[in-house]
């Protein structure tokens, strides 16, 4: 059974799925402080939140049993992902669900600071009926800049090209074809600000977009132009804004978002007249509160059953069609990883992975996280996972080597591990997927085999000497050990050999120590793999 803990205010027929599921249960607890979260959060295999919950570094070391951080919405710079890919934990967003709803409320911006709505609105109620004080301006024909043309920022410019205006886009991922298909101008930052009636800000708040617009910029932008930020408090200076509009070169500003929220009460945002406000109500309509919480339930679903998954912001994003490529050499690249960890009796310096054939057509990086798993596993357990097994290599100062090559020696597809033991020690394996029969290992160092990667095997080196074989079946034997199968390797007669039985339980340290006593055997090792 997995436990979920909801620690926002998150749509409850969005998360439906998961109360319904038969292996969750789902507990919501709103509004709890850092220090409670600590208390309960060992509890639990998977945490949504929104963006009030601020997931820490301290709530993450606290979260022993915890897989997934679910992000109902875009932003994730409420999660400590640095802390959380340490920690092997998954952060998962919802980044689709909102952004109709989060365009629709720039554009409300836009029009309420362009006709004075919640100023009139205000005074109106209020018993004055003034129609002088609120003289707006048209949106048709005006310049809009645009910075940041991600999911949102291309849905305002979709919606201001029918409103009648010129767009002026930047986005450091912008191409002239994709602007030429939207109707953008594609502009550099300093073209916009110096152009731009309305200028509307759709970026992440990073330390390249922290204080993009500042006083700098304002000091060059068109006088009475106006300003929007419906993304990040941060992107835009406030202390610089507050001057730019005291010093008329702003004429009005809209801000959904603060540098710090909510805003303390004397924010001079709160109180002046040509700034309006809202709480961070960008995503907050019906429809996109389920979008979101549907979409991230379903994804914290598939990663507590181990099932494929999609939008983890702390992994690179990985294309569907080489995702689909990948998914079926996972299991047997992890137990390749597993496989060679097993056999290794020193210390790892090194790890060598040779990806060969089908294999060398694709980005293989997604795999190489299930080997490192497999690899590190052995020793960390649990705690290295997809997640964090490419970091954790790093900081252990493993020297990871990646090669690809078109030929396989016969194989459509092969992946060899080889590691390299403190002291020359360099055990190797090697697997392919084949059509029809599924995962095989048909190399394990110099021999060639045929071995199902499954179960618990014993892998003896030997001399190959006549009766070897029967004196280790005697012995397995005498020992309760029945033998499902087995595979004998070797370069010549007489030469060095290996032997690789599939046995139907764990084998003990004695019937290991026993076996070795067996003349002309060399070595003999268990190798589990799930
Ligand atoms: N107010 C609210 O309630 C909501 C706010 N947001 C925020 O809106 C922002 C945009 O969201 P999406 O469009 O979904 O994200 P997105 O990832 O689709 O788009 C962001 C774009 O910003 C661009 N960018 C990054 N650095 C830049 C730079 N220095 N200059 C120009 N462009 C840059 C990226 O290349 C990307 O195309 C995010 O910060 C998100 O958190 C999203 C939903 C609701
Ligand atoms: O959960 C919310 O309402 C905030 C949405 C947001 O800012 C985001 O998705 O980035």
């Amino acid at each position: 059974m997995f436990k979920v803990l909801v620690s926002d205010p998150i749509s409850d027929l969005g998360i439906q799925q998961l109360v319904d599921a038969q292996d969750i249960i789902v507990d919501k607890q709103t509004g709890l402080s850092e220090d409670e979260l600590v208390g309960i959060i060992g509890d639990y295999d998977a945490l949504l939140v929104r963006s009030q919950t601020t997931v820490t570094k301290k709530i993450m070391e606290a979260a022993t049993k915890l897989k997934v951080v679910g992000r109902a919405g875009v932003g994730v710079d409420n999660i400590d992902l640095n802390a959380a890919t340490e920690r092997g934990i998954i952060v998962i967003n919802a980044p689709d669900g909102n952004t109709i709803t989060t365009c629709e409320h720039t554009f409300a911006m836009m029009m309420a600071l362009a006709r004075h709505i919640p100023q009139a609105y205000a005074k109106t109620i209020s018993g004055t009926w003034d129609r002088k004080s609120f003289l707006g301006v048209e949106l048709r024909n005006k310049t809009l800049g645009v910075l940041g043309m991600g999911r949102i920022g291309s849905e305002v410019a979709k919606r201001a090209k029918a409103f009648g205006m010129e767009i002026l886009g930047y986005d450091p991922f912008l191409t002239q074809e994709r602007a030429d298909k939207m109707g953008v101008t594609l502009a550099s930052v300093d073209e916009i600000i110096r152009n731009a009636d309305f200028m509307t800000v759709h970026t992440p708040l990073t330390p390249e977009t922290k204080h993009m617009i500042s006083t700098a910029q304002f000091q060059v932008m068109k006088k009475g132009m106006r300003i929007i930020n419906c993304a990040r408090g941060g992107v835009i200076d406030e202390t610089a804004l507050i001057t730019a509009v005291n010093d008329g070169i702003v004429a009005g500003a809209a801000f959904d978002v603060f540098e710090s929220e909510p805003p303390q009460a004397d924010h001079p945002f709160l109180s002046h007249p040509q700034i309006i406000v809202t709480p961070h109500l960008g995503a907050s309509t019906i429809e996109a509160q389920e979008n979101v919480a549907i979409d991230v339930s379903e994804q914290v679903l598939h990663i507590l059953r181990d099932e494929p998954f999609k939008n983890a912001v702390n992994m690179p994003p990985v294309a569907a069609s080489v995702m689909n490529k990948l998914q079926p050499y996972f299991s047997l690249g992890e137990k390749l990883g597993s496989f060679a960890a097993q056999m290794a009796t020193q210390a790892i310096q090194e790890i060598r992975i040779d990806y060969a054939g089908d294999l060398s057509e694709v980005d293989t990086q997604p795999l190489t996280r299930y080997i490192l798993k497999g690899i590190l596993a052995r020793h960390m357990g649990d705690e290295a996972n997809i997640v964090n097994s490419m970091h954790l290599a790093k900081v252990r100062d493993l020297n990871v080597i990646i090669t690809s090559a078109p030929s396989t020696k016969g194989f459509t597809n092969l992946i060899t591990v080889s590691l390299k033991g403190q002291n020359g020690e360099e055990p190797r394996v090697a697997g392919t997927l084949l059509a029809g029969y599924g995962e095989r290992i048909v190399r394990i160092n110099d021999y060639s085999v045929d071995v199902l990667p499954s179960g618990h095997q014993i892998l003896i080196s030997h001399t190959d000497k006549p009766g070897i074989i029967g004196n280790v079946g005697s012995l397995l034997g005498q020992k309760d050990v029945n033998i499902a199968s087995m595979q004998v390797g070797r370069k010549q007669e007489g030469g060095e050999a290996i032997m690789i039985l599939t046995v139907d339980k764990d084998v003990n340290k004695d019937v290991l120590s026993a076996l070795v006593e067996l003349p002309n055997l060399n070595k003999a090792q268990e190798v589990v793999l799930v």
